[in-house]
């Protein structure tokens, strides 16, 4: 290959993948309605991409997450290209570790020795697919293989013949057939229709036994419309359609795995291969985990149970030695948090309103998270990003503090320019202690007892501290703050007012407490003040206190 230095970015290079001329397409009309037959290919292409394989011991850890996940078709390995992938199929069979409602599934190339061994890998299988594929795309013809149309055939034909050869030998395990063309989405359309019917014309599959046909983007050439063009043409072409389980097998090499998975199956494709988490060859194969969990969203039993998917995680992670991003969709340890005002103030109002039997409707949290485990910790945290929203919602959710409007607005810039300084997240402590500091101030004059007579008409003494020492005052009014403030006001000459009052309880039972939270106007001014008190008259009269606390400060 020549570059040219000064031309080294030059998309000239690159020509578009083929395209099919699909004019009557019926896959954009439909809606996916079920889940697909899912195929794991954790094992083999996640395997196969890893810079250390799994040893045998890994490979049993995933295998038996696979299996609680509920997979019934997994691909374990290529048996005949190495000894640990041959061990662990042996494994399987003879430790009897394949619940009888799973299929083990095995790939090999259409290659006599290789497909030989394969099957005395299989000896005692219950069930099993043997997949068996040859590529068929140009270069691949060209200039890997070195054959012309004619030949890449032969060697599918040939191939097929093998499997069915083998599968004769060993007539107590139920067989199923799988033919990959592989590169199909780089291949001329009517061409890898031509080799998978030569492959068929060797199986003769009928809906009573019927194989399976995987069509592969090895690599992802073109956009997911792209490929569901030409997995209709086929499904709608291939022959014996009603004997043929249409499977795709998609890799992520342009970042759309997962919607041309999802696509495929609008175009007709019955089966999806791929792995948990999206591991495999370079950008990987399509995230069964995201597929099913787009299904789960729309309401669609995705057929997997992915409730935990910490665990899920914990095994990938363990097993591959890949990380998880944290945006992965679905599982991410930040897709179920917002940061940001606006968000969080929607999130907080629609969660309110949100009760267990109404349908799902919370805006930018397009599921629960707690289906998954996750808490709603982790839905709102608070950074400079943030409003009164995310505020009132950290308070609420871990100090049971429901705070008024007013004081909500008051607090949230002081967070922010606490998170500005900081550069980072405000964690729940230090808001709280942000709240407590602004809004409660038992200093320079506390509350030391107080006796309300309550006759009708309210009448309070209340026994004040300050640094000099104590006093009583008294007044009467309609309640206990009214009859406070009548006291405050006669005793100080300053005019005193209140402009808002709320409480409530925290907690319940003897351990309850309450929160009071007030808005004065004292002396034109206008002012607030909060207190916590296991009283709650106390409660309001440490608020009240708290207030004019705050304004003398000032
Ligand atoms: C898209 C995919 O993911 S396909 C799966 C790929 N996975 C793997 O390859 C992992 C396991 N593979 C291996 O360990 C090895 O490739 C083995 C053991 C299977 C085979 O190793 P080798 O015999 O050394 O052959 P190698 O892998 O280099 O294959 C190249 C030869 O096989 C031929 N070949 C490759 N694929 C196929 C196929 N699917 N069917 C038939 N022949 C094939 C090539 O044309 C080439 O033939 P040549 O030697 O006459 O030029
Ligand atoms: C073996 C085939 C199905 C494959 O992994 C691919 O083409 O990506
Ligand atoms: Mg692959």
């Amino acid at each position: 290959m020549t570059t040219n230095p000064t031309h080294r970015f030059d998309h000239r290079k690159y020509r578009p993948g083929p395209v099919v001329d699909l004019p009557n397409r019926q896959w954009p009309g439909r809606t996916i309605q079920q889940a697909p037959i899912w195929a794991s290919v954790d094992l083999r292409d996640g395997n196969q991409a890893l810079l250390e394989p799994m040893d045998v011991t890994q490979k049993r850890r995933f295998w038996d997450l696979l299996i609680r996940l509920g997979f019934k078709e997994i691909e374990v390995g290529f048996p005949a290209a190495s000894q640990p992938d041959f061990d662990f199929v042996r494994w399987l069979i003879e430790e009897d570790r394949i619940p009888a409602d799973v299929t083990v599934q095995v790939l090999v190339q259409a290659r006599e020795d290789l497909i030989r061994r394969t099957f005395e890998a299989l000896v005692g299988a219950r069930q099993a697919i043997v997949h068996v594929y040859n590529s068929t795309s140009p270069v691949q013809r060209d200039w890997v293989f070195g054959q012309d149309r004619e030949g890449i055939k032969t060697i599918a034909r040939q191939g097929a013949h093998w499997v069915q050869q083998g599968a004769r030998d060993y007539p107590e395990t139920r067989w199923t057939f799988q033919y990959s063309p592989e590169s199909f989405t780089a291949t001329e359309p009517d061409y890898a229709l031509e080799v998978c019917e030569a492959v068929l014309d060797v199986w003769q599959p009928t809906p009573e036994n019927p194989c399976i046909i995987n069509l592969p983007a090895t690599v992802e050439v073109a956009t997911p419309n792209v490929f569901a063009d030409q997995v209709e043409w086929f499904s709608t072409h291939v022959s014996r359609r009603a004997g043929v389980i249409l499977s795709v097998h998609t890799h992520n090499d342009r970042g759309g795995a997962v919607a041309a998975a999802e696509l495929a199956l609008l175009a007709g494709a019955d089966r999806v291969e791929g792995t948990l988490l999206g591991n495999g060859e370079r950008t990987g194969n399509a995230d069964l985990l995201t597929l099913a969990m787009n299904l789960y969203s729309q309401g669609i039993d995705p057929r997997l149970d992915l409730s935990d998917p910490d665990e899920i995680i914990r095994v990938c992670t363990d097993c591959t030695g890949l990380t998880v991003h944290p945006r992965h969709p679905w599982v991410g340890e930040l897709v179920y948090t917002a940061f940001s005002g606006s968000h969080q103030d929607a999130i907080r109002k629609c969660l309110s309103r949100q009760t267990d039997d109404q349908p799902w409707q919370v805006a930018y949290l397009p599921i629960d998270p707690a289906d998954l485990g996750r808490d709603y910790q982790a839905v709102i945290r608070v950074n400079s990003q943030s409003g009164k929203g995310g505020v009132a919602f950290v308070l609420e959710r871990d100090y049971g503090l429901v705070l008024p409007r007013w004081m909500q607005t008051e607090l949230a810039p002081l967070v922010q320019q606490a998170s500005e300084r900081r550069g980072g997240e405000m964690d729940p402590a230090s808001i709280h202690a942000l709240f407590r500091a602004r809004f409660i101030a038992d200093d320079p004059q506390w509350l030391l007892g107080y006796r309300l007579d309550r006759n009708g008409h309210d009448v309070i003494e209340a026994r004040i501290g300050d640094r000099s020492g104590e006093r009583i005052l008294r007044g009467e009014g309609d309640g206990a703050i009214a009859a406070f403030v009548a006291a405050w006001t006669a005793w100080s000459g300053k005019r005193l007012r209140i402009l808002d009052y709320q409480e409530h309880a925290i907690g319940e039972g003897t351990d309850a407490e309450a929160a009071a939270y007030v808005q004065l106007d004292v002396e034109g001014a206008r002012i607030t003040g909060a207190a916590i008190d296991r009283d709650t008259v106390a409660a309001s009269l440490r608020a009240v206190l708290s207030a004019v606390n705050r304004q003398g400060r000032a």
